[in-house]
């Protein structure tokens, strides 16, 4: 069935708004269906699936746009309708606009520039082709361009795997294990899943199994004390909780209310009673330092650029600038710096960021090291090994859409050496000045001493 004339005009004001690239599109797209109600479910599908291709294929359709008689705009939202919901799903073109997408239809976008094929900005395109090659880059950037699938974690506190495959079965909604994460289903088609006594429930939450295998090697254990230094909405939070069968303590921090309140409901979905959200006003709030080496796990998803997620912010590449990375790495540094110093000896600290850039990943972890010889990098394939997840990595993890079918994420592991032995007890009593053995990792500390 088509969609009505009037898709293509509603998909053109919002696109007018959102290649302004003032908020994220998304935001931008609710905003619109809140002040447009008339919009049905399947015409609201199909403005926000337009809006996507064009952010995802911005480049070449704008070449090509850009050489037609109407106006660029109109062609512009032509071609992400069509790319979306097929040419034939639309109705109200001119003669001119259907012959102009049959023309296009038929090139062979492998003959393009490269720079153009991937549709990416230059100066991204010119720093993958630096770390991986222009060949590899293109693989990626096809694959960071396709809409993602699915996926689903299932709370092993509230049900298995197999039990959520076979109630989702009776739905009927199909879905699969996922390769790598033991708790991550991957659904083949994209239903709604909010009405779903499993989701209600909370015995699923939707989550890329690259965030899944993230919590996973925290290797969190049941009764420990754990951080999640930037918790955010608390994906990674409810993972982790579930990891420690709801028992010990867990920390969900944040700077941000407001994604900290989005982790309430959540949380009481979940079932779970060992989550603590604590909003912090920076990485060396008071709240922070009282928890200096007594903690054994700490997560730190660090602020970053957010280009590995590129396949469901696709205009997260059009907005982010080059000269953001450099002011995102102070952040992420001064960010591990803080939370570092949460851990006991011999606890263990995850860095990780949804960023493909060496400049926000190993950078900031090789210049951590650099500083701090009380730690250690513990290889990714001894974590991996650990944790049963057959993947190959070597001192990393380093996640890649077109290779793992997973958002791009990096993570790192790097282990706190133990303190050393406590003084014989006849010399600690004279030395009633000494600091405890939790001291030396006190945040108000300097860093060489942390
Ligand atoms: C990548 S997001 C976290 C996503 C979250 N872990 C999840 O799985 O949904 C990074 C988070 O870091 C938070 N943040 C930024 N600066 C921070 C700081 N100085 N201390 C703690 N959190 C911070 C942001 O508010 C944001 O929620």
């Amino acid at each position: 069935m088509r969609l009505p004339p009037a898709i293509l005009g509603n998909t053109e004001e919002v696109l007018r708004e959102i290649l302004r690239f003032s908020a994220p599109a998304d935001t931008t797209l609710s905003r619109y269906f809140k002040d447009h109600p008339r919009l049905g479910p399947r015409e609201r599908g199909a403005v926000a699936e337009g809006i996507y291709a064009i952010l995802r294929n911005k480049s070449f359709f704008t070449d090509f746009a850009e050489a037609g008689q109407s106006p660029t705009m109109r062609r512009l939202t032509i071609l992400g309708l069509a790319e979306a919901v097929g040419a034939d799903s639309l109705a109200g073109l001119t003669e001119e606009e259907t012959e102009f997408l049959t023309r296009i239809a038929q090139i062979d976008r492998n003959l393009m520039p490269p720079q153009m094929r991937s549709n990416l900005p230059k100066w991204l395109f010119d720093k993958f082709v630096a770390q991986y090659g222009e060949a590899e880059t293109l693989k990626l950037a096809d694959a960071l361009n396709a809409p993602a699938p699915l996926d689903l974690r299932v709370n092993s506190i509230k049900a298995t795997r197999e039990e959520v495959m076979a109630k989702l079965l009776e739905a009927p909604i199909a879905a699969e294990p996922t390769p790598f994460a033991p708790l991550g289903l991957r659904v083949l088609k994209k239903p709604s899943l909010q009405n779903l006594p499993l989701f209600k429930e909370g015995a699923i939450e939707v989550q890329d199994e690259g965030s899944q295998i993230l919590s996973q090697i925290v290797g969190a254990k049941r009764g420990e004390m754990v951080v999640d230094f930037c918790a955010g909405a608390g994906g990674k939070t409810l993972a982790l909780g579930a990891l420690m069968r709801n028992t010990g303590r867990l920390y969900a921090f944040d700077i941000s209310e407001k994604r900290l309140a989005k982790l309430k409901p959540r949380m009481a979905r979940s079932g779970l009673s060992n989550v603590h959200p604590v909003q912090i006003a920076h990485e060396r709030d008071a709240k922070v330092k009282r928890l200096a080496g007594k903690i054994d796990r700490v997560l730190v998803d660090a602020p970053c650029s957010g280009l590995g997620t590129l396949r469901r912010n696709p205009d997260v590449k059009w907005r982010q600038k080059i000269e953001a990375i450099a002011e995102m790495q102070q952040k992420q540094a001064a960010i591990l710096d803080s939370a570092a110093r949460l851990l006991k000896g011999g606890g263990r600290l995850v860095y990780a960021t949804c960023s493909l850039l060496t400049e926000e990943n190993e950078f900031i972890v090789e210049q951590f090291l650099a500083a701090h010889p009380e730690f250690d990098l513990v290889p990714m394939s001894r974590v991996l090994a650990e944790q049963k997840i057959a993947l190959e990595m070597d001192d990393y993890l380093k996640l890649l859409p077109h290779k793992h079918q997973t958002d791009g994420f990096f993570a790192a592991v790097l282990e706190r050496k133990p303190l050393p032995p406590r003084p014989p007890k006849a010399k600690l009593d004279d030395e009633v000045d000494e600091p405890d053995a939790d001291a030396d990792a006190d945040a108000s500390a300097p860093a060489a001493s942390a």
